[in-house]
């Protein structure tokens, strides 16, 4: 009898270790608990600290957050960081994919930096008790007129008191390939203000969280901040415009990224698949994490890589995983390494400033290097390598034999 308490205490890492369901119910659980949690210790040191509904109490929020990423195995890689240094008030409005966007958000708000959300929000327990302390705009998403006009008094007090918005203009969460076409307030309550807007894409989730598979990994979600759009001298006239430019800019971000993972879990996959390197590395899922090394020495780096570029060579994991562990030999060739600056995004039209030197990146870079074009690249795989004191990321780039 004494012992039944062990039986959960067994079958929860039981469970963890065989059902990718499970793992999905249990961090979403957690997920959920641990926050409204949170908010409850938040709520005392919100109100000591301002006494009430203030947007000064989304620091302690932030810094409350902060933590629950390395519960769930997640990692953020945030890039254009310089875009966020801009004076006095402004909106940012990001993809929404999922509730697991406010550990994105936390790991850039601004100060003095809170949220539009749908009004149902308040409503949520503690965390809704917590959202309104932190002076977040609740909006009726089912009653255009009221929204609106909510919105035109946020624009007045983002002015009056220098406060900036976060706004999610596809309006409700989604998880396609392809972002939801905006809703305008954002771009109203920016014109009405003449604040800039910021925007920020988030990296698509579904390489370690898929809601209708029911799966939750651990994986990497790369922020990317793009240059703030100015909005002075705009007026009502400018609203569609100025919002197809920013649909269009951030679909092209959200595309390039979720092009390069597609390639990355291709590069993983077609590892697993090889019937020999099934053999040492049982199937695991997909993932931005890579095969254990192979206990063969690896490949000299091939002669085509541009000196101007850090050599990624050995880059034991990523390398690893295209290497067919029977026989050692490689089954793709690195052609190139890109960029040492862990935020850069290392995409085709990003530029990438380096202490040392600025190079184009990703496909400009490999074509630079080896004439090759973007259609014949079998795979890139971002990795990680730490050299001397500094982390350094890399996209290496591989072509088949
Ligand atoms: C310590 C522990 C803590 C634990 C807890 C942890 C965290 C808590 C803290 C923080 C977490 C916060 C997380 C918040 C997440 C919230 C996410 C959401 O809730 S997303 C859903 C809600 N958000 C939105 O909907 C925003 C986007 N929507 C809009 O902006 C819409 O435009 C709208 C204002 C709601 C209106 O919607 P509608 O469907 O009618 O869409 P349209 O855009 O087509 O507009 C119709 C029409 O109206 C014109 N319009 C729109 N807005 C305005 C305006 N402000 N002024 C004037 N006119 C406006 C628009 O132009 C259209 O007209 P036309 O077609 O002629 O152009
Ligand atoms: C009554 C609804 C409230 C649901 C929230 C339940 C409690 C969640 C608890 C912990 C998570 C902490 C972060 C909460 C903030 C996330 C809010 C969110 O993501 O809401 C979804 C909303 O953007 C769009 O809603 P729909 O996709 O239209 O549906």
């Amino acid at each position: 009898m004494d012992v039944l308490w062990l039986i959960p205490l067994l079958l929860v890492p039981l469970l963890m270790w065989s059902s990718g369901t499970f793992v999905f119910y249990f961090k979403k659980c957690f997920y959920v608990g641990w926050m409204m949690v949170l908010a409850l210790l938040a709520i005392p040191l919100c109100m000591l600290k301002s006494g009430g509904r203030d947007v000064e109490n989304m620091r302690i929020i932030r810094v409350l957050v902060r933590h629950v990423k390395y519960f769930l195995g997640l990692r953020f890689d945030v890039s254009g960081w310089e875009h966020l240094q801009t004076e006095g008030p402004y909106v940012i409005i990001s993809n929404h994919q999922s509730s697991l966007d406010v550990l994105g958000l936390m790991e850039i708000l601004p100060d003095r930096c809170t949220m539009i959300a749908k009004k149902e929000l308040v409503y949520a327990g503690t965390v809704g008790l917590i959202c309104w302390l932190g002076g977040i705009v609740f909006i009726n998403r089912k009653k255009t007129s009221d929204a609106k006009s909510v919105m035109a008094e946020a624009a007045q007090t983002m002015l009056d008191q220098q406060i900036r918005l976060w706004v999610f203009p596809e309006g409700t969460r989604n998880q396609k390939e392809d972002l939801l076409p905006f809703k305008k307030g954002a771009f109203h309550l920016a014109v009405q203000a003449q604040v800039p807007i910021i925007p920020v894409v988030f990296s698509s989730y579904r390489n370690f969280y898929l809601r209708k598979e029911k799966r939750f990994n651990s994986g990497t979600v790369r922020l990317r901040i793009l240059p703030k759009i100015e909005t002075k001298g705009m007026t009502s006239d400018d609203i569609s415009s100025l919002c197809d430019k920013s649909f269009d800019l951030m679909q092209a971000a959200f595309r390039e990224r979720l092009r390069l993972q597609t390639h990355e879990q291709r590069a993983v996959e077609g590892a697993e698949h090889s019937p020999r390197s099934r053999l040492l590395f049982p199937p695991t899922s997909p993932s931005e994490t890579c095969l254990p090394r192979p206990p063969v020495p690896l490949p000299a780096p091939p002669p085509l890589l541009s000196p101007r570029f850090p050599i990624a060579w050995p880059c034991h994991e990523i390398s690893s995983c295209l290497v067919d562990a029977w026989s050692g030999r490689p089954l793709a060739r690195p052609v190139s390494a890109v960029c040492p600056d862990p935020h850069c995004a290392c995409s085709s039209s990003s530029t990438c400033t380096t202490t040392s030197s600025t190079s184009t990146s990703s496909s400009a870079a490999l074509q630079a290097v080896s004439g090759m074009t973007d259609g014949r690249i079998d795979a890139c795989c971002s990795s990680c390598m730490t050299e001397g004191s500094g982390h350094h990321q890399f996209l290496l780039c591989f072509l088949p034999f």
